[in-house]
């Protein structure tokens, strides 16, 4: 389980970067003992800087190239994420800019260590070490706002949620207050995780459960699947639309009790919108909270579930009451597919056991 940005690191700012490399410089020029006569021993010393804060700057912005992931390389998933949060164009021609700048403060670097060795005169090494200096910090400012708009794209990714992308992965919807987390405690057998998204303001939950061979992911996206469609914003649109790539099941729960505060027409409205965004998923219905529902609010959904061709599962999560069931639903539907990832994984390893 890993978050893609997770290895990315924090990009300075032109002014910080240009600091930080100058600073080194100098530590490495005092520190330095040069031999030889006056002469040869300030071309040593300005070279060592020269080549100091060239060294310092491209190992600094070559880590933010190398760990920072291709957006196109993503899992789906992530990429719908990404695409609310960062501008992808921007985000590619902050990259580029950063690798320009890497092969100018090359090419300044090596220009300048040759124009020092040429030079006989002290005081003219120390004025092109100055020069330098000054070609390198303007290559950074140039590219400042990329800088910047590097680091505030890394503040959001890094806290895209942590899921395993391959497992099968099961999607709890539902109203607030039916019971869904209950639920997802219920079903899962781990403590279920806290993964932030970007999108609520409560993470998801994340939980997972093994039916002997295989295990199976289930999420709970407080504020995302319980409420209809029409109160959302494009960026809570696309976090939907990211669940696609993630879920394979979506188990809908209602609350004929009505105690979470929203009436069964209501909730069968909701459910309506749901399963027509996911019309391409199967559906497992769950009412919870029957040891407290009436029989005649119970029937009421159950025949409104039917009618559209689907078997409802009776279940008071807080009982532990249908919880198997519903369990042995998700794995007759995912077991294949749980299968074939399994299948895949270990031709990877396989092949990559075979390569070493
Ligand atoms: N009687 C009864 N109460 C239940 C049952 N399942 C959940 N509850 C109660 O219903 C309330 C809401 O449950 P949650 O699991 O927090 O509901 P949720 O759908 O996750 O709510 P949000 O996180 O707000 O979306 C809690 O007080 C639970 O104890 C059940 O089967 N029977």
């Amino acid at each position: 389980m890993r978050n893609p940005f997770e290895r990315m690191p924090t990009v300075l700012t032109a002014d910080e970067l240009i600091d930080k490399a100058f600073r080194r410089a100098e530590r490495a020029a005092s520190a330095f003992k040069p031999r030889g006569d006056r002469v040869k021993k300030a071309r040593q010393r300005e070279e060592l800087r020269v080549r100091t804060v060239s060294n310092v700057i491209r190992d600094n912005l070559r880590k933010v190239l190398e760990r920072t992931p291709g957006l196109s390389t993503l899992p789906p998933f992530y990429q719908e994420l990404v695409d609310v949060l960062v501008d992808r164009d921007t985000f590619h021609k902050a990259m580029a800019g950063i690798d320009w700048a890497i092969r100018m403060v090359r090419t300044l670097e090596e220009r300048y260590v040759e124009r020092i060795r040429y030079s006989k005169d002290p005081d003219e090494m120390a004025q092109l070490r100055r020069q330098f200096y000054g070609r390198v910090a303007s290559v950074l400012r140039d590219i400042d706002d990329r800088l910047r708009y590097l680091n505030k794209a890394r503040e959001v990714l890094k806290d895209l949620p942590v899921v395993d992308l391959d497992v099968p992965t099961i999607v709890i919807a539902g109203h607030p207050n039916v019971g869904k987390s209950t639920l997802l405690k219920a079903l899962t057998t781990a403590k279920p995780e806290i993964a932030s998204y970007p999108f609520t303001t409560r993470g998801i939950n994340v939980g997972q459960f093994e039916d002997g061979y295989f295990r199976y992911q289930v999420i709970d996206t407080p504020g995302l699947l319980d409420r209809p469609l029409s109160e959302r914003n494009e960026i809570e649109k696309q976090a939907i639309l990211a669940l696609k790539h993630l879920g394979k099941v979506i188990v809908y729960v209602f609350d004929p009790s009505e105690y979470c505060g929203f009436p069964i027409e209501e909730q069968m409205h909701l459910f309506e919108e749901i399963h027509g965004e996911f019309r391409e998923f199967p559906f497992i219905v769950v009412l919870n909270k029957v040891d407290v529902a009436s029989e005649a609010q119970i029937k009421r959904v159950e025949e409104f579930v039917r009618a559209r061709e689907l078997e409802p599962i009776r279940v008071a999560a807080t009982k532990g009451i249908g919880v198997e069931e519903v369990r042995k639903r998700i794995i007759e539907i995912l077991r294949p597919m749980a299968e074939e990832l399994a299948k895949k994984k270990i031709e990877e390893e396989l092949r990559k056991y075979r390569e070493s």
